[in-house]
């Protein structure tokens, strides 16, 4: 991004002006090539430290480093014109104190050139949210299932049943009260996620929360079936390129070794005029 880009990136209080108005599609994307792709079709871009698992191979989030986001985040921004890209805090840069958020949220921003942070939790982070909000950077809240936590909660489990619903309510008055633009809802079950889409005055963001949010985001290997470890029921598939990729492999190496690849338009020979 500079100073001079002819089009104007969207901002959070563009996506805050659409609630109740017009969806917002947002997906993750970790590379400059995808950045380009989504920003075409997309309002938002996640750079998530869903990376760790998807592109590093990773087990969960836990082991996703600073040096980790802040590389993705630049190779997306360089890819990204109109959406608005947001950039995960990763698991231990932003729980201890508001300070040490803002440190390393200022330190993504300014590096990166984003337009924002997501941060996980919910009332025990409206603190935080506040310290950064308040001080000029953007904040997306990301309550439900906060996957930094998979090990306190004991796994992937939906949120918001029984006893859990008012908590997860609270957790969303907290955030929006706290200042942040948006608030992503993983995995919380259809009725809560309607309530707390009808009380808060910023957008929610879906991610296994149902249609009743103001905007929807998925995992972009999920999506395209590059990503088939394991397929959480709040997937959709839309492409199988991960099955495309192998069939592609697997047809240059029995080339290879057949001696069908190279051909002659991939060789170089002693005219001039030939490149
Ligand atoms: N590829 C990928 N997609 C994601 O959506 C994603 C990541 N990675 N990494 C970071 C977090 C982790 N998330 C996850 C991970 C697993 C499930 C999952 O396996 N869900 C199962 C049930 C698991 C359980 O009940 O314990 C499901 O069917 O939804 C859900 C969300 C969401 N995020
Ligand atoms: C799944 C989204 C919301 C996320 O936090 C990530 O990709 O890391
Ligand atoms: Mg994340």
């Amino acid at each position: 991004m500079s100073v001079s880009a002819t089009v104007k990136a969207l901002t959070p209080p563009d996506l805050v002006a659409r609630k109740g108005k017009e969806k917002i599609a947002c997906l993750t994307a970790y590379t400059t090539p995808m950045a380009r792709l989504v920003d075409r079709h997309c309002d938002l871009i996640l750079v998530g430290d869903s990376v760790g698992m998807v592109v590093h191979g990773l087990p969960n989030t836990l082991g996703v480093t600073m040096d980790m986001m802040m590389m993705h985040g630049k190779a997306v921004m360089r890819g990204a014109e109109r959406t608005l890209v947001v950039v995960d805090m990763p698991f231990g840069s932003y729980e201890a104190a508001p300070v040490t958020a803002f440190e390393n949220a200022a330190r993504l921003m300014a590096e990166t050139g984003c337009g924002a942070v997501k941060l996980e939790g919910g009332v025990e982070m409206a603190g935080t949210v506040e310290f950064l909000a308040s001080r000029g950077i953007p904040v997306m809240a990301h309550i439900g299932l906060v996957p930094q936590r998979v090990q306190s909660f004991g796994g992937y489990k939906v949120q918001g049943r029984g006893a859990g619903r008012e908590k997860i309510a609270a957790d969303a008055r907290a955030v929006a009260d706290a200042g942040a633009f948006a608030v992503v809802l993983e995995k919380v079950i259809e009725p809560l996620a309607r309530d707390i889409t009808a009380e808060i005055s910023v957008p929610t963001i879906g991610i296994g929360a149902s249609p009743a949010c103001d905007g929807q985001i998925l995992v972009i290997d999920d999506i395209l079936g590059v990503f088939t470890d394991f397929q959480p029921k709040f997937v959709r598939r839309y492409a199988q390129l991960g099955n495309d990729a192998e069939a592609a492999i697997s047809a240059y190496a029995a080339d290879v070794r057949e001696g069908r690849f190279p051909a002659a338009e991939h060789c170089f020979v002693e005219s001039r005029n030939k490149t």
